[in-house]
C-alpha cells in the first residue's frame, strides 16, 4: 500500500536535498508503515502485509538485501542508503558520476521496477532481512502480520544478465546460487515467529513459467521445511496450465487473481482440494478503483468454500495495492453520486473483511447492512452505465477503413515534409522542458483562487516563451512550447474531455519518487473544444522554427487511466482517438507542421499471455492511426515510446505509420536498435542519445558515440537526435548543459557524415 498522501515521496526527495538527514527518512517511513498496518487492522483484514514497504522500488529493495549491486555503484564510500538510492536514479555529486540501473514496467502496469543486474560473476549475501525487521516492526505496533518476499523465481525471471556476462547466459541459471539466500531470509523470518509468509510468484501467470516447473519445484521443495507456511501469490492474471505444477509444489496455499481472470476459479479450486492447499481468492481489484460487486464475489466465494471448507479459503485483494490510492475519504470535490461507485485501498480492505464475513456465515447486523449497501451501490452505477452519449456511439460505429490510413504512403509524405526545412539529423526534444517550482506553484495558486485564469495564462505564456528563447539559442532544430500548462500528460487531457472524473488525491506510484494521479473514466468520451491549439498556436507565433504540436495518444490516455469496467477498453479507445482526432485536425489548420501523439504506454497495455497479443495490438494500432490518420502529407506526425523493450511488438510500431518515432534507447544498451535492423524500419527514428531520468548530463562525446553506433544500423537521412523522453522531472540547470551537448554532437555529425 502507498502512503496516504505521498509522505514517501516526500521525504526521500527531501533527503536527496539534504533536508532531512537517513535518521529523519526512516522515521518519516515507520509512520507511514504504521498508518497503513494499523489502519488495515481496524478495518478487519486478517491477513496484513509487511515488508512491501518501499523508499523506491520493491524489486530494488531485493536487490540491495541480496547484494546484487552492479560494481559501478561501489568504491565511492557510499552510505547502503546511498548506494540504493544512486542505483535507482543515478548520481552525480561529489565525484561520484553514474547512471541510473534500466528500469521497466512491472508487468502490465505502469509501475517501472529497477531492474536486477545479474551474471556468472554474482554472489549473493543477505545484507539485511527486511522480511523480519518489518515484522518485527508492526508487532511492536501490536499488529501480527504476513510478510511478503518476491520469490525466487519471479526476481530471477525479472532480472537481466549484466554487461560482464558470457553470452546467452539466463539470470534463472543462478537459482541454486540464490537459493541459500532465500533459505536463511525464511528461516529467520520463522525463527522470528511469522506463522506465514506470502511468497510472490507473479511470473506463474506468464507464458514462461511453462518451462519452469522443474525450477519452481526444486525451489519451493529446498525453502517449503525451514519457511514460515508459504502461501503462493499469483496475480495479474492466470495460471492456465502452470496450475497443474503451480499446486503440486509444497506450499500451504495458493493466491488467484479473480479481478483479472474469475474464469481460473473451478480449476483452481480442484486442484487445490486434490493438494489440499488454502486458497486465496483475490476477488477486490487491486488494479482498479470500482467496487467490487459482492453478490458475484459470494456466488463464487460459495462455491469454493463449499468445495474446500471454510478454514481452506482466504478472501484477498487480487493484487497488492501498488495501483491503488490509499483513500476515498480525502477526496472532497467527488460528488456523493461518484464517490458511491468507488473503493479505494482502505476501503478495498473493508471490502475484504466484509466479503469473508459474508463467506463464513457471519449474522451480524452490520455484515448484512454493508451488504445491503453495495447491493444499492452497485445497482446505481448500472442505471448510470444504461445511459450512453449517441452521439459518440454514433460516430464510432460509422469508422471506415480510410479513416485509419494516411492519404499517401510514407515515402511521399517525406516529400511532402521536406517544407519542414529541416536539417540533416534535425535535433528535437520529446516535448516537456522542466516543471519548475515556480510553475508548479503557479497551478496551485490558480486552483486555489489566489490568481485569476488571466494570471496564470500570462504566466504560462512567459514560460512558452522562455523555452523557445532557450531552444532557438541552443541551436535546437524541430522546436516544442515545453507543455508548461500540463499537470500530467494525461490528467491534462482527461480534464478537458467529457466522460471523465478527477480525484484530488488519488496518486500512484510510477516510479521511485515520481507519482501520478490517473483521472477514471466513468462514461462515454467527447472534446467540447480545442484542448492544446491555444499553446501550440502561441508558441509557433513566437518562432520561425517549426513547432511541433504535442498530444497524449488515445491507448496511453487509456492505459493511464482507471478505465470503466462495463465496456471493453477497445471501445473506450475509440472514443479517445475520435476525439484526439479532431485535435489534430485543428492544430493542422492553425498552421503546425509537425504532431507528435506519444503512446508510451502503448506495450505496457500488452496482455501478459502472448495468445491475447494480435487482439490488442490489432485494436491498438487502429486506434493511434484513427486518431493520426485526419492529416495532409506534408504535416509530419511523430510518435514516442518510453521505458518498454519494444522488440517484441516491432511489426505493430511499424504498423502506426508515424512519420517520425522517438524512442528510449539509452538504457536498454540500444537491443532495440537491434530489432531495428532485423526486422527493417521505415519511417524516421530518433532513438534516445541520453537518458533523461536522471540529473546527470551527457558529455558530447557519449552522445557522439551514441549516433555513430545508430548510424551503423539506420539510414543516415532517417536518424532525428533527441533525448529519450520528456524533461519535466529535470532542473534547468541540467537541461541547458545537456541539450547544448547535443546540439554539438549533431552538429559533429553533419560534418561527420555529410
Ligand atoms: C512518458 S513520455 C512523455 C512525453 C511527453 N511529451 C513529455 O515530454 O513529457
Ligand atoms: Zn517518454
Amino acid at each position: 500500500m502507498l502512503s496516504a498522501n505521498r509522505e514517501v515521496k516526500k521525504a526521500v526527495e527531501a533527503y536527496w536535498t539534504d533536508k532531512i538527514t537517513a535518521d529523519e527518512l526512516t522515521k518519516a517511513a515507520s509512520e507511514v508503515k504504521k498508518y497503513n498496518w494499523t489502519n488495515l487492522k481496524a478495518k478487519g483484514v486478517d491477513f496484513i502485509p509487511s515488508g512491501d514497504f518501499t523508499l523506491y522500488d520493491h524489486v530494488l529493495d531485493h536487490s540491495a538485501a541480496f547484494n546484487v549491486i552492479p560494481a559501478r555503484y561501489t568504491g565511492f564510500n557510499l552510505s547502503p542508503l546511498d548506494v540504493y538510492f544512486a542505483m535507482g536514479r543515478g548520481r552525480q555529486a561529489g565525484g561520484v558520476d553514474v547512471p541510473a540501473s534500466e528500469m521497466k514496467k512491472w508487468f502490465d502496469s505502469n509501475y517501472h521496477y529497477v531492474v536486477p543486474e545479474l551474471s556468472e560473476a554474482t554472489e549473493f549475501k543477505l545484507n539485511f532481512n527486511k522480511a523480519v525487521e518489518e515484522y518485527n516492526e508492526a508487532k511492536a505496533e501490536g499488529v501480527i502480520t504476513r510478510p511478503v518476499v518476491l520469490g525466487p523465481i519471479s526476481y530471477l525471471v525479472l532480472a537481466k544478465a549484466d554487461r560482464n556476462a558470457s553470452a546467452g547466459f539466463k539470470p534463472i541459471s543462478l537459482l541454486e546460487k540464490i537459493l541459500p539466500i532465500y533459505k536463511q531470509l525464511l528461516t529467520e523470518l520463522k525463527a522470528s515467529g511469522a506463522e506465514w509468509v506470502q511468497v510472490d510468484e507473479p511470473v506463474l501467470v506468464m507464458d514462461v513459467a511453462a518451462g519452469l516447473a522443474k525450477e519452481y519445484a526444486t525451489a519451493y521443495s529446498a525453502l517449503a521445511p525451514l519457511s514460515p507456511k508459504i502461501i503462493l501469490a499469483t496475480y495479474y492474471g492466470r495460471l492456465d496450465s502452470n496450475l497443474e505444477y503451480a499446486a503440486k509444489l509444497p506450499v500451504a496455499g495458493l493466491h488467484i487473481d479473480l479481478d483479472r481472470e474469475p474464469g481460473q476459479l473451478d480449476a483452481t479450486v480442484t486442484a487445490a482440494k486434490a493438494a489440499g492447499l488454502v486458497l486465496s481468492l483475490g476477488f477486490v481489484s487491486g488494479r482498479n478503483v470500482w467496487k467490487n460487486d459482492f453478490l458475484t464475489s459470494v456466488k463464487l466465494g460459495q462455491k469454493a468454500v463449499s468445495e474446500l471448507g471454510q478454514s481452506q479459503v482466504i478472501v484477498a485483494t487480487s493484487s497488492s495495492l501498488l495501483h491503488i490510492p490509499v483513500t476515498l475519504e480525502s477526496e472532497k470535490k467527488l460528488t456523493a453520486e461518484q464517490k458511491d461507485w468507488f473503493s479505494f485501498a482502505l476501503e478495498k480492505a473493508s471490502e475484504v473483511a466484509t466479503l469473508a464475513a459474508i463467506l463464513s456465515g457471519s449474522q451480524d447486523a452490520r455484515v448484512s447492512a454493508s451488504l445491503e449497501a453495495n447491493k444499492k451501490s452497485i445497482e446505481a452505477r448500472r442505471k448510470f452505465e444504461a445511459t450512453s452519449d449517441d452521439a459518440v456511439r454514433k460516430r464510432v460505429a460509422a469508422i471506415t477503413d480510410a479513416d485509419i490510413h494516411r492519404k499517401s504512403l510514407f515515402p511521399k509524405r517525406m516529400e511532402a515534409q521536406r517544407s519542414l526545412d529541416l536539417p540533416k539529423f534535425p535535433t528535437t526534444t520529446i516535448g516537456s522542458f522542466p516543471q519548475t517550482k515556480e510553475i508548479r506553484s503557479a497551478r496551485l495558486k490558480l486552483g486555489k483562487g489566489e490568481i485569476t485564469t488571466e494570471q496564470y495564462e500570462e504566466f504560462i505564456k512567459k514560460e512558452i516563451e522562455l523555452v523557445v528563447r532557450f531552444q532557438e539559442k541552443v541551436g535546437l532544430d524541430l522546436l516544442v512550447h515545453g507543455e508548461p500548462e500540463r499537470n500530467d500528460m494525461v490528467q491534462y487531457f482527461g480534464e478537458q474531455l467529457n466522460g471523465f472524473v478527477f480525484t484530488q488525491n488519488a496518486w500512484v506510484q510510477s516510479y521511485g519518487s515520481r507519482y501520478v494521479r490517473p483521472p477514471i473514466i466513468v462514461s462515454d468520451v467527447s472534446r467540447t473544444s480545442p484542448m492544446t491549439v491555444k499553446w501550440s498556436s502561441y508558441a509557433q507565433s513566437l518562432t520561425k522554427k517549426p513547432m511541433k504540436g504535442m498530444l497524449t495518444g488515445p491507448v496511453t490516455i487509456l492505459n493511464w487511466s482507471f478505465p470503466r469496467a462495463d465496456i471493453s477498453k477497445e471501445l473506450q479507445s475509440r472514443q479517445l482517438a475520435l476525439a484526439l482526432r479532431d485535435e489534430v485536425v485543428d492544430l493542422e489548420k492553425a498552421g503546425i507542421r509537425a504532431i507528435q501523439v506519444d503512446e508510451p504506454a502503448i506495450r505496457e497495455g500488452l496482455p501478459l499471455r502472448r495468445v491475447d497479443w494480435d487482439n490488442y495490438l490489432r485494436w491498438a494500432v487502429d486506434t493511434f492511426k484513427l486518431a493520426t490518420a485526419g492529416v495532409t502529407d506534408a504535416t509530419q506526425t511523430h510518435s514516442h515510446f518510453c521505458y518498454s523493450d519494444f522488440n517484441d511488438i516491432f511489426p505493430s510500431i511499424q504498423r502506426l505509420d508515424a512519420d517520425v518515432i522517438s524512442i528510449e534507447a539509452s538504457k536498454s544498451d540500444m537491443k532495440l536498435l537491434a530489432a531495428f535492423k532485423e526486422f527493417g524500419y521505415s519511417n524516421e527514428i530518433g532513438p534516445g542519445v541520453y537518458d533523461i531520468h536522471s540529473p546527470r548530463v551527457p558529455s558530447v562525446q557519449e552522445i557522439k558515440d551514441r549516433i555513430a553506433s545508430m548510424l551503423g544500423l539506420i539510414p543516415d537521412n532517417m536518424l532525428f537526435i533527441n533525448p529519450d523522453c520528456g524533461l519535466k522531472t529535470r532542473g534547468w540547470k541540467e537541461t541547458e548543459a545537456a541539450l547544448a551537448n547535443v546540439v554539438a554532437a549533431a552538429k559533429w555529425a553533419r560534418q561527420t557524415y555529410a
